[in-house]
């Protein structure tokens, strides 16, 4: 049985529904609708969002019909799928996804996953579908020593990211950078890299010299806009 949907009503366990400026990554400052799903099957060491599972409850259930409702009342072209891990649950993701790719005035569906969830079944849903070809974009997440759940990701996703995608390097320290540089030279087909400087943990600076250094020239800097803005720690931003 899915644990994280009811199955008499078909609600999916839910953290939070917010509007807010996308703080990460290639669409950074786009006003995005972020859709948080409760659950995930990681435990990385610095955790932002530990609110969005166990030992913590859902905050509500939701049908696929009322998140519509909820993004459409926002009316962003952009949405963000995050978690948690939002792709813990095929069919609560397969039923969203469809639904979030029939909206016209949704243009940029990215999934932020965790780098450990096997994306071949999502991207033949994304090469099957019309709608979904055209909006749906991966952001990968590649969780470093650091985390605790290095041993956890899953390389062959590199195979099946397309130019559209994102891979996000979280980094805490050089040991986090040296092994991306590492996986990058052994696993990168397409996508466009990102280097994430974990906050408190590296100063930017410090990232962005060992980037430079390394002739990591095609790769991005990402820095967590809605930190900046509203502190480390405010939910719903
Ligand atoms: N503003 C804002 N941008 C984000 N990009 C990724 C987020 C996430 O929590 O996955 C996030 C978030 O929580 N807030
Ligand atoms: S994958 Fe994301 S939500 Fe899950 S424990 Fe790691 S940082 Fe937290
Ligand atoms: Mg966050």
């Amino acid at each position: 049985m899915d644990n994280l949907t009811d199955v008499k009503n078909n609600q999916i366990a839910m953290v939070e529904i917010f509007q807010s400026i996308e703080g990460e990554g290639t669409k950074a400052g786009t006003p995005t609708t972020f859709i948080r799903l409760f659950g995930c099957n990681l435990r990385c060491s610095w955790c932002d969002t530990k609110y969005s599972y166990e030992p913590d409850k859902p905050r509500f259930y939701a049908s696929v019909e009322q998140i519509l409702e909820q993004a459409t009342t926002y009316g962003s072209s952009s949405v963000c799928l995050t978690g948690g891990e939002p792709l813990l649950s095929f069919k609560n993701a397969y039923a969203l996804l469809l639904g979030l790719g029939e909206l016209d005035f949704i243009k940029d569906i990215h999934i932020e996953t965790n780098g450990s969830i096997d994306l071949t079944p999502y991207c033949k849903l994304r090469n099957d579908n019309a709608n979904l070809n055209q909006k749906v974009r991966f952001v990968v997440d590649y969780k470093p020593i650091s985390s605790g759940q290095n041993e956890k990701m899953n390389l062959n996703n590199f195979s099946l990211l397309s130019n559209r995608d994102e891979i996000k390097f979280v980094i805490g320290s050089e040991e986090d950078f040296l092994l991306a540089r590492t996986v990058i030279e052994q696993y990168y087909q397409s996508g466009q890299i990102l280097f994430s400087p974990l906050w408190g943990k590296i100063e930017p600076a410090r990232l962005v010299s060992l980037m430079l250094d390394s002739k990591l020239l095609h790769a991005r800097l990402s820095l967590q806009l809605h930190k900046m803005i509203w502190g480390q720690d405010k939910e719903g931003v």
